[in-house]
């Protein structure tokens, strides 16, 4: 009799932080990017806490590997090592496309996040991690106070990734994986010696590598 002796493969965990200020979606958007589904406001604390798992496993190429979605409760402890620390492999900034003022506060919450040092962090030019600056409740644009044009020309200074897209209506599951996927290649590219990123103080820094262009009806990277 043939034995199958069957391999198994311990897959790579990867933490991605999800920041934004409040009332911008971050969990919803969580909740969506691991259940697929709504996240009813109707829900108690402790449904909630139940129903709100942090981990989901997604392709990046061919790899599997699961992601672990931590999220901030407020802006400012972006700098909170709890939260952001060496081992974080992305950033999502989300704000609220009909509120001016969470846009302001997602630039500012990337200039805290530039400007981060990690213990064990070998340069002095501050944090390296990816960023995806999600424009999020697409769904209420008769509201919408920040234009897709501001939104994606900041991402294009600060050599981030730019999604606008709504929690609760024609979220697309495979834009956002592809977005995560991209912020952990990034990720690997810098382990593997390259530098990219621009300085906290310069945000018309330009940027031009690894530059992500991406396109669906629901939602959009840039
Ligand atoms: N219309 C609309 N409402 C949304 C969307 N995403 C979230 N909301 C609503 O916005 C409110 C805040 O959503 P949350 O997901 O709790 O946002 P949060 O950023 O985690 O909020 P805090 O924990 O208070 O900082 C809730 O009433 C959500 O139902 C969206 O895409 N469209």
């Amino acid at each position: 009799m043939l034995a199958f002796k069957q391999k198994s493969k311990v897959l790579q965990t990867h933490k991605i932080v999800l920041a934004g200020s409040i009332g911008v979606g971050k969990r919803s958007i969580r909740y969506r990017i691991i259940a697929d589904e709504w996240l009813d406001p109707t829900y108690t604390n402790r449904v909630f806490q139940e129903l709100d798992p942090s981990k989901r496993m997604i392709e990046v190429g061919n790899e599997r590997c699961i992601i672990d979605l931590t999220l901030v409760p407020n802006p400012q402890e972006i700098r909170r090592p709890q939260y952001f620390n060496s081992s974080t492999d992305g950033l999502i900034v989300v704000y609220d496309i009909c509120d001016r003022d969470s846009f302001e506060a997602a630039k500012q919450l990337w200039r805290e996040a530039a400007l981060a040092k990690f213990q064990d962090e070998k340069n002095d030019n501050g944090c390296d991690v990816p960023v995806l600056l999600f424009g999020n409740k697409t769904d209420l644009g008769h509201e919408r106070e920040v234009t897709e044009e501001e939104g994606r020309d900041f991402a294009r200074r600060i050599g981030a990734l730019w999604i606008e897209g709504s929690a609760l209506d024609g979220w697309e599951r495979g834009v956002i994986d592809e977005a995560m996927g991209e912020l952990i290649r990034r990720r690997l590219v810098k382990d593997g010696g390259e530098k990219i990123g621009a300085q906290a103080d310069d945000i018309s820094m330009p940027y031009f590598l690894l530059f992500f262009s991406y396109s669906s009806t629901a939602g959009k990277i840039f």
